[in-house]
């Protein structure tokens, strides 16, 4: 069990208990099954929890104005990151986390159950094969990813699953304005726009900044290719 507790502003003492536990069940099985580089609670706090929850005020921003709700799709979320933050701080979203490695997604699911996330569901499987089923393809309001590959990757792995008038949220580095340059052409040519730089800070003021892409037409059939294509040769080259 960890000593320290986590606080941010704005959750309730339910999902302050959430994070709490689900930063021991990390702590715990980490041990056992090497899920994240991250293994001290102060760390997970800072790293997981308050970096995932960065999103927060853009997604109150972003949520669109509908009845059922707003589905959100987080990419290669490793062990749940940013997928399950904030499917604690956001009861009111459906998320979806994807995840290509087996233990991770079942200590997803073992969390899920553990925290009662009824709002939340693991899958396991790659972006390039998912993004060709009906209920994935084109399906989600906002996409998310962090650290999983540089832009011009990552975004034919992400813009397939946006709706159109949706978004994609890329976690990236203090200064990605030289890597969203370089990726215009290929967000361009899967029906994306660059929207804006979100700039935010973590503890010693490191800044961080998640770039907001929008889905404004549907990506052609072509894409997502195999993913030693994409690698091979990212679009926009
Ligand atoms: C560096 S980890 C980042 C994990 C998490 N997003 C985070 O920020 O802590 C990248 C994860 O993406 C997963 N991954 C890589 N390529 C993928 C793909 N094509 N489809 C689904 N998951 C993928 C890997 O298994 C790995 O767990």
């Amino acid at each position: 069990m960890t000593t320290h507790k986590f606080q941010y502003t704005g959750l309730n003492e339910d999902q302050l208990t959430k994070f709490n536990q689900l930063a021991d069940l990390l702590v715990d099985q980490n041990r056992v099954h090497n899920l994240t580089t991250i293994t001290a609670a102060e760390d997970i706090y800072a790293r997981h929890f308050v970096d995932s929850l960065a999103a927060l005020e853009l997604l109150d921003e972003l949520k669109p104005e509908q009845s059922e709700p707003p589905r959100l799709l987080d990419i290669g979320s490793g062990a749940g990151f940013p997928a399950l933050p904030l499917a604690i701080a956001l009861p009111d979203w459906d998320i979806t986390s994807l995840e290509a490695t087996g233990k991770k997604v079942r200590f997803q699911e073992h969390a899920r159950n553990s925290l009662n996330l009824t709002n939340f569901t693991a899958r396991q499987g790659r972006a390039e094969i998912l993004a060709r089923e009906d209920t994935y393809r084109e399906n989600f309001d906002v996409v998310t990813a962090r650290a999983l590959a540089e832009l011009r990757v990552l975004a034919e792995l992400t813009i397939p699953f946006v709706r159109v008038g949706g978004h994609f949220l890329a976690w990236k580095g203090p200064d990605p304005a030289e890597e969203v340059d370089s990726a215009r052409q290929a967000i361009q040519l899967l029906g994306g726009r660059v929207r804006k730089f979100y700039d935010y800070q973590l503890a010693q003021n490191r800044k961080f900044t998640i770039v907001v892409i929008k889905k404004v037409t549907m990506t052609p059939a072509e894409y997502p290719r195999e993913f030693k294509n994409i690698k091979k040769s990212p679009l926009g080259e």
